[in-house]
Parts: structure tokens; sequence; C-alpha cells
């Protein structure tokens, strides 16, 4: 099965003065998602917004929130993102938590789960929860900071996980995030992506319409 492509525009790269205004830049054009990076300065060495300012965003906007949390205790924080809003909750592979529990807790509170894996952990690490996600999301730059350059090195191991959901005809979406734009994108949706977080390249366009316009016709 091959989902249709979806773009997720990172709001790390929107106006973190008017985050509100960002989101409905993004919901003016038609796109449904938006991706919200979610640091602690542990994890990842930098820090963003937390539930409070996803719930202040959620009364305005109808987007499917994509929440990435980038956490080294992501569990003791998930009850606070579904309350808030989000739709998707996604959470590391690298820090020791019980995972199966927590993508099971994140069900359970009415939302999709994702495991999100950085460019140096292998494929193989996720490949136990693959029957348990919603969503896998692969990492094609080290987390923590938006504007960082692609790295094609990733490119394998988009296919390999698009390979085992073919073979064991599993149905979750596999997104991609870190230097996608319409020529990386396109590199990632051959592999077998089909869901595309751009910051940069999405705030940045002149013509958001068209960079929307274009992964969705993936
Ligand atoms: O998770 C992250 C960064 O840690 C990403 O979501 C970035 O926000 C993507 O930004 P660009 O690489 O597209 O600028």
């Amino acid at each position: 099965m091959k989902h249709a492509s979806v773009l997720a525009p990172s709001i790390l790269a929107g106006d973190h003065a008017r985050l509100a205004d960002s989101a409905q830049i993004v919901e003016s054009l038609g796109i449904n998602w938006i991706h919200l990076d979610i640091m602690d300065g542990h994890f990842v060495p930098n820090l963003s917004f937390g539930p409070q300012t996803v719930a202040a965003l959620r009364k305005g906007a109808s987007l499917f929130f994509d929440t990435h949390l980038m956490l080294d205790e992501p569990h003791r924080y998930i009850e606070a993102f579904a309350k808030a809003g989000s739709n998707l909750i996604s959470i590391h592979i690298e820090p020791a938590y019980d995972h199966a529990a927590t993508l099971a807790r994140i069900r359970s509170l009415g939302c999709q789960n994702g495991i999100v894996l950085n460019p140096g952990t292998p494929a193989e690490a996720i490949e136990p929860f693959l029957d348990q996600v919603d969503l896998v999301l692969v990492m094609t730059v080290q987390p923590g900071f938006g504007g960082q350059p692609f790295r094609r090195d990733m490119l394998p191991k988009i296919a390999q996980i698009d390979r085992w959901r073919q073979e064991r005809g599993l149905t979750f979406r596999l997104e991609v995030d870190g230097g996608v734009d319409l020529v990386t994108g396109l590199e990632c949706r051959t592999a077998g992506a089909d869901t595309f977080v751009a910051g940069t390249s999405f705030f940045g366009a002149a013509d958001k319409a068209s960079v929307a316009r274009t992964i969705g016709s993936w």
C-alpha cells in the first residue's frame, strides 16, 4: 500500500513571536498537517516550546498536530501533549524508557503514535515496534536545529523501513525530517517516504503554495 504524500511544515522555522500566524499560513493554503518540534535541552542541545503553546495554537487551528518529542523522558509528558491537542505524538527510540508502554499509552489517549530514530541509529533498533506504530520518523539531520543539510546517507534506511512495511503488510506512515526540500524530498519519496517535514524550505519559500502543490503531487 502506498500512502498519498503529506507535507507537514515545521513551525520551528515559523515566526516565534507569531506562531499562531505561522499556523494560519499553513492552514490557509489547504495543508492539513503541521509539525511541532518539542525540545528539552537534554536530548537535544536546544529548547523550543511546551504543551501550553501547543494548547494555545490548538484554539485557532484545526490542523493535524504532528508532535515530535525530542525529550529524554517523553513518557512523562504524553498526557500533557495529548490534552494540549496533539493528534499524533512521536517519541525517540534512543533514550531508555518503556517504549512499548509509551506507544500504547499514546493510543489510549486517542492520539496516533510514532517512533523516531536519529541518523546514527540503525533501522533495526525500531524493527520490533513496527507493528505497534502509526508512523515512523527517520531523522535526516541530527535533531536540534532547523536549516541543516539533508543527510543523503539516510536514503537506504528509509528504503529498508519501507521494505519491511511492504513485506509485513503494515500501514504506518514513513516520515522524513531535516533538510527536506523539493529535491531531497523527492529522493525520499522514491526511497519510500510519504510524509515530509519541511521547515526552512517551506517557511523560507516566496511561493509556499507552489511548495505545497509540488509535494502534494508526489
Ligand atoms: O526536528 C527538527 C530539527 O530538530 C526539524 O523538524 C527541523 O525543524 C526541520 O527544519 P529544516 O531542516 O526543514 O529547516
